[in-house]
């Protein structure tokens, strides 16, 4: 099954703003691994708006002990922090090529023009027992080249085919869905897992599943937003059931990405 991770950013947003710790992150991760999920995500940008690195080791930390929960750290391979993830040795590191003032993540890795950056840190990662992730827009030459540099999986970057759902017309939708699914492919073929993230959420989950490539999704912004509407609790409940509904991934077939 699709493993859920859930990116908590949002969480830790609400909470900066007025400077105590209410929102208490923990408190919300103690309810999302309740109900069974296994994954969470963090993103510590460099300006802390959110996620802060203390957050990052308070959850590091947390989480060792619910070793069957995955821990994810989201970021740009500066030194700051990929010293940032020795120190924390998650499960995964998913590397994003954000620049530090960005607003959110808005593009994949041109990996081949980031080749010596990401031959330089994937090694790392390997050493330390990361599992690595890249960053990357649904072209499936990409997925080529992440496995030429030695990532273990992929994350395609699904803003543009949350948006075109969004849009409503279905037979673009299903265009552009087919781009990440030749990807997926493409990326399977090449031995690597396959991740997905950023604008899924409730109404769009379903059809980017429809393909059963998908190892894990990261959903956070939406799931929020939705649990301002729904309550966290039956939010988290549709997003187990839309997976549980959703066909399976075939883990074999990611020999380094499983
Ligand atoms: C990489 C990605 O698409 C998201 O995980 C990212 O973490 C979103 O960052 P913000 O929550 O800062 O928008
Ligand atoms: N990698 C995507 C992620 O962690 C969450 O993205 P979003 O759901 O906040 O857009």
């Amino acid at each position: 099954m699709t493993v859920l991770s859930v990116n908590v950013n949002k969480i830790a947003l609400l909470r900066n703003s007025r400077g105590t710790n209410y929102p208490d992150l923990l408190h919300f991760v103690r309810k999302i691994i309740g109900h069974g999920i296994k994954g969470i995500t963090v993103h510590p940008r460099p300006d802390e708006r959110h996620i802060t690195r203390q957050d990052a080791r308070d959850l590091a930390a947390f989480l060792k002990d619910h070793p069957d929960v995955e821990f994810n750290v989201e970021g740009y391979p500066s030194s700051d922090f990929m010293a940032l993830i020795d120190a924390l040795r998650p499960a995964q590191c998913t590397l994003v090529p954000d620049e530090p003032g960005q607003l959110t993540s808005d593009h994949g890795w041109q990996v081949a023009k980031n080749r010596e950056l990401l031959g330089q840190v994937l090694p790392l990662l390997r050493q330390w027992g990361v599992r690595s992730s890249l960053f990357l827009d649904p072209v499936p030459a990409a997925a080529e080249l992440a496995a030429e540099v030695g990532a273990d999986r992929i994350e395609l970057y699904t803003e543009h085919f949350a948006r075109i759902f969004a849009a409503g017309d279905g037979a673009q939708t299903q265009a552009v869905l087919q781009d990440y699914l030749e990807t997926a492919d493409r990326a399977v073929a090449c031995g690597l897992g396959v991740n997905a993230g950023h604008d899924l959420n409730l109404d769009n989950l379903a059809l980017f599943l429809s393909g059963g490539q998908v190892l894990e999704v990261s959903i956070g912004h939406a799931l929020v937003v939705e649990s301002l509407e729904l309550g966290m609790d039956e939010v988290l409940r549709r997003y187990q059931a839309i997976i549980a509904a959703a066909p399976a991934p075939d883990l074999s077939s990611a020999s380094r990405g499983g």
